[in-house]
C-alpha cells in the first residue's frame, strides 16, 4: 500500500534580477523584475509502505525542494502530495508525527543542552509515552551506543556522536516515515558502516519507509532496492537499481598480469583498451562473453600471472546517466 504519492509536482522559485553597477541597482530598486526557476517539475511517482528509495540527482536537481515539500515546509507550486493520507503543508504538526526528518549537514538537537535534555525535550514536543520512551531509548543506546555521550552539550559531539543521535532523536516518535538527507557525510568508513546497519534494522525491523536522498552512491547501493532520479528539476528514472546496473553496466573490464608478453594478445569478441608491459586492460561486453571464456583464449597462448574483473560502479554508471541522459542511453549510444 502506498504511503506517499506525489503527483504532476511542480514548484517554481521567483528570484529577483540582479542589475549590475550603480544604475543597475537604482533601476532594480525602483521597478523589480523577477525570474522564474522551475526547481521541480512535474514530478510524480508513489511509495510504498516498508520501502527504502534512494531519491538522487545532481546538485540543484530539485531533491531538497521535493523533500521541503513532503515535509510541509514549502507548498507547491501545482500538484498534489500526500503523506501518509495527508496534504503536508496543510497540517504540518500532523504530518510532523509521521515523519522523522534527519539532514546531515544540521541538527535538530539543542545546540548547548546535553544530548539526553534534547531527547527530554522531543519527548514532550511529541507527546511520547512514558514507557515509550523508555523502551526506545533502550533500543537506541544499545544499537547506537548513545551512553557514552549522552551528558554532552551537543555542540562538543563529534560528528558521527551527533549523527546518531540525531538519528535517534527522528525516531523517538515512532513515525512511520524517514526523510534522510545525506546520513553518512563526513563519517569515516567505520561510522558510515553503523549508520548504514542501523538505517536497514529500522526499515526490516519497524517497517519504517524510508527516503534517501544522499550524494553517496554506497549509500544508495547498500540500502535501497528503488531509486529515483532527478535532473533539472525532473524524473529521469524510477525503478530498480539493478535493472540500471544491468541495462548499463554491461560492460566490464578484465584486467590481466601476463608471465611475458610475446606476440601481444589476440582476442575474439574483446578489446584491448590498454596496454603496459605485461599488463593488459580488456573490455568487453559480458552478454557476448565472459571473463572466464576470456581467460580460456589467453591460456591457450600465454601463463597468466595475476587477474581481476572489475564492473562498472554504480557511481560511473549514473554521472553517466545525468551527462548524456537516460534517452540516449537507452538507445544504446552510449557504451560503459
Ligand atoms: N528558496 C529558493 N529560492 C530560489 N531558488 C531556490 C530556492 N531553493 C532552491 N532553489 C533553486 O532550485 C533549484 C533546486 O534546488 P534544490 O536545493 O532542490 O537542489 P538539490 O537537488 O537539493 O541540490 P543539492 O544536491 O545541491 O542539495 C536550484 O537551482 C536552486 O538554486
Amino acid at each position: 500500500m502506498s504511503i506517499i504519492e506525489v503527483s504532476n509536482l511542480h514548484k517554481d522559485f521567483m528570484i529577483a534580477k540582479r542589475e549590475t553597477g550603480l544604475l543597475g541597482a537604482l533601476r532594480s530598486i525602483v521597478k523589480r523584475e523577477f525570474i522564474k526557476k522551475e526547481a521541480v517539475k512535474d514530478i510524480s511517482f508513489s511509495i510504498n509502505e516498508g520501502e527504502m528509495v534512494g531519491y538522487i540527482g545532481p546538485n540543484g536537481a530539485g531533491k531538497s525542494t521535493t523533500i521541503k515539500m513532503l515535509t510541509g515546509i514549502l507548498v507547491p507550486t501545482s500538484g498534489s502530495v500526500q503523506v501518509n493520507g495527508i496534504v503536508p503543508y496543510e497540517d504540518r504538526q500532523r504530518n510532523a508525527k509521521n515523519i522523522g526528518v534527519v539532514f546531515g549537514q544540521r541538527t535538530q538537537l539543542w545546540w548547548d543542552l546535553p544530548t539526553i535534555e534534547s531527547f527530554e525535550l522531543l519527548k514532550e514536543i511529541y507527546q511520547v509515552k512514558d514507557k515509550r520512551y523508555k523502551e526506545n531509548m533502550d533500543t537506541f543506546k544499545e544499537i547506537l551506543g548513545l551512553d557514552e555521550f549522552l551528558n554532552t552539550p551537543v555542540r562538543q559531539l563529534s560528528l558521527g556522536q551527533r549523527m546518531r543521535a540525531d538519528i535517534a532523536a527522528s525516531l523517538l516518535h515512532d513515525p512511520p516515515i524517514l526523510f534522510l538527507d545525506e546520513p553518512t557525510i563526513g563519517l569515516d568508513v567505520v561510522a558510515k558502516e553503523k549508520m548504514r546497519v542501523f538505517i536497514q534494522e529500522i526499515n526490516k525491523l519497524r517497517k519504517v519507509t524510508v527516503i534517501l536522498t544522499t550524494h553517496d552512491m554506497e549509500d544508495i547501493e547498500k540500502l535501497c532496492k528503488r531509486m529515483v532520479l532527478i535532473d533539472h528539476g525532473q524524473k529521469v528514472y524510477d525503478g530498480d537499481i539493478s535493472t540500471v546496473k544491468d541495462r548499463f553496466g554491461k560492460y566490464r573490464t578484465l584486467i590481466v598480469d601476463l608471465e611475458d608478453n610475446k606476440n601481444g594478445l589476440h582476442l575474439k569478441d574483446a578489446e584491448i583498451k590498454e596496454e603496459e608491459g605485461n599488463r593488459f586492460l580488456i573490455k568487453f561486453n559480458r552478454k557476448e562473453t565472459s571473463a572466464s571464456e576470456l581467460i580460456n583464449q589467453i591460456t591457450k597462448t600465454h601463463s597468466i600471472k595475476d587477474l581481476t574483473v572489475e564492473e562498472p560502479e554504480i557511481e560511473s554508471i549514473i554521472s553517466r546517466i545525468y551527462q548524456e541522459g537516460f534517452e540516449e542511453k537507452t538507445k544504446e549510444k552510449v557504451q560503459i
